[in-house]
């Protein structure tokens, strides 16, 4: 049997805030800080010991896993950081308080934007201070593979080459892997992984520094997945 365990990551300042967060490298509240530690008690309470860990390119989730990793004694793990994890981009939403969202542009729209598959939320325009085009952090990718705002479905087709190329590789070796990542993002693999319809991932929703155990046959294909809880 193969093992990957996700990990969204603890609450942020704009988790707190109730902003559309996307890309946007917002840090974690103390709460969310706490919420890193207690997914290291519970993993290593219940055994897990990583061979390797990937996370996205957003501080939010770094941190996550450095205090997740600190608490399990395990800051030795080999760490795989990529963009390609990053949460999904949400586009000119980015900033924008939900509820207020829901007040100007109505419950329907909003609902549609955040979890419907296919609809894309509206794009940020060129030059715009938030386009990750300008942003140092991802100057060596290649310009037009960085979104300036997406689908569920663009973030799986921009997942999907990480877990074919690097994850599942691991997981095939015999590796036991951590993920950690974004509610997104997370779906976003999950959806991949299982094999989920369009219409089934709209009802999944991840909660923040719960870790989520995936079980897989050899072939690694879908067994059975569970929350650890206290
Ligand atoms: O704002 C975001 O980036 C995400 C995750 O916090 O929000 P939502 O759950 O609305 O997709």
């Amino acid at each position: 049997m193969k093992r990957i365990v996700f990990l969204r990551h603890g609450e942020s300042i704009w988790n707190k805030e109730n902003k559309f967060t996307g890309w946007t490298d917002v840090p974690l509240t103390s709460k969310g800080k706490k919420e890193a530690v207690q997914a290291g008690m519970l993993l290593k309470a219940n055994g897990f010991v990583f061979d390797i860990a990937f996370t996205s390119s957003l501080k939010r989730a770094i941190s996550t896993l450095n205090l997740t990793l600190e608490e399990m004694e395990a800051e030795w793990v080999p760490v795989v950081k990529s963009w390609r994890l990053n949460e999904r981009h949400y586009g000119a939403l980015q900033g924008l308080d939900k509820d207020k969202a829901r007040e100007e542009f109505g419950d329907d729209q909003v609902l549609e934007w955040r979890r419907s598959y296919a609809t894309t939320p509206p794009l940020l325009k060129k030059g715009d201070e938030r386009s990750p085009k300008d942003d140092v952090a991802y100057r060596r990718v290649e310009s037009s593979k960085l979104p300036l705002g997406e689908s569920l479905e663009n973030t799986v087709s921009r997942v999907a080459p990480v877990l074919r190329e690097v994850i599942e590789p691991s997981l095939l070796e015999g590796m036991e892997v951590l993920v950690v990542a974004h509610g997104n993002s997370i779906r976003a693999l999950i959806k991949y992984l299982e094999g989920l319809t369009d219409e089934e991932i709209v009802g999944l929703d991840i909660p923040t520094g719960q870790p989520l155990v995936y079980e897989l046959e050899d072939d690694l294909t879908h067994k059975n997945h569970y929350y650890l809880k206290t």
